[in-house]
């Protein structure tokens, strides 16, 4: 990583350490205060719950981690626009609540994941490292249901819908982590084919046993594993479950507004004074190679 400087009214200064994506991601601490950190990097996450159980909160803090590791980039959609609007200057694309872009934006990713293993196969590797010349790219989404059931028509819904799986599905190697939020992922916001690809789920509190199955997995809450039992007081408590692994109890950590602004401001500080060392977010491929950055909107 190049030595950062930072321009400002008092002239240019050294800029502050950086994270990685390929470090894990600290989440919170579990029911015994013990540090709970998940390895984003090859993973998507689902995050689920009841309006106010703490997800769009979850989500800000994965994206401040993302936002803060300058060795990936960042693609973020809001259908409410305000829950990751802080993030913007941090983002290569931001989108609002517009279904048509949000549907372009997931079909230049899946351009950029097709490349991407065109470039692997290329080199007979099998999945990006942090040496490799492109970077990973974070996809956060707030309120699928937005693009998959509430905007648009059944068409334009079934094709986000299958947008968004096929990144889920295949994007992982290449580095494409999507982290997506939504308060009952049933199968009229998302096709159980998709929410079953997610490695990692957070399931805030919810109403139901069902709902929190519908998270988590059918059978948890049988198995005495329900965020049903999650106090509506406690908001950032849930059940956080790894593939093949069990739920565990979680207590998120909670970055408030003015937390994320200021992160935000010092990530897009960051992110703008490497561009102007002239290291790109996306660093050139030569020609005779597949491109492996995000190609311009058709
Ligand atoms: N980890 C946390 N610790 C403490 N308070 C939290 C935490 N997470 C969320 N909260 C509180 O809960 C409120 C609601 O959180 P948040 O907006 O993330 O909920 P949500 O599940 O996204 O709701 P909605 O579905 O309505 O968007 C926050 O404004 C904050 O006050």
């Amino acid at each position: 990583m190049p030595t950062l400087v930072a321009s400002g009214p008092a002239g240019d200064m050294p800029a502050g350490p950086a994270l990685s994506i390929f470090d894990p991601v600290f989440i919170g601490i579990d029911e015994f205060g013990h540090r709970v950190t998940t390895p984003l990097i090859y993973r998507n996450m689902l995050i689920g719950g009841e309006p106010g159980a703490g997800k769009s909160a979850l989500l800000n803090l994965l994206v401040a981690h993302a936002a803060l590791s300058l060795d990936c980039r960042l693609c973020l959609l809001d259908g409410k626009r305000v829950e990751l609007g802080q993030w913007r200057r941090c983002a290569d694309v931001f989108v609002g609540p517009d279904q048509g872009h949000a549907i372009r934006t997931l079909q230049r990713l899946q351009t950029v994941m097709d490349n991407r293993y065109a470039y692997l196969e290329w080199f007979g590797e099998r999945k990006v490292g942090p040496v490799h010349d492109f970077q990973p790219i974070v996809v956060a989404i707030d309120e699928i249901a937005y693009f998959s059931a509430t905007a648009g028509d059944k068409k334009t819904q079934e094709l986000f819908a299958a947008l968004l799986r096929d990144l889920v599905a295949r994007g992982r190697a290449v580095g494409i982590i999507v982290i997506a939020a939504t308060q009952r992922p049933s199968s009229d916001i998302i096709p159980t084919s998709l929410r079953d690809l997610f490695a990692w789920r957070f399931a805030g509190r919810c109403t139901t046993d069902v709902s929190s199955d519908i998270v988590l997995g059918h059978g948890w809450a049988n198995k005495g594993w329900s965020s049903n039992t999650i106090s509506p007081n406690n908001q950032g408590a849930g059940l956080l479950i790894a593939e093949g692994g069990s739920p565990q109890l979680v207590k998120t950590a909670y970055l408030t507004d003015t937390d994320c602004a200021r992160i935000a401001a010092y990530a897009a500080t960051m992110r703008d004074a490497l561009r102007a060392e002239g290291h790109a977010a996306a660093p050139a491929v030569p020609p005779s190679k597949p491109a492996a950055g995000l190609p311009e909107a058709a």
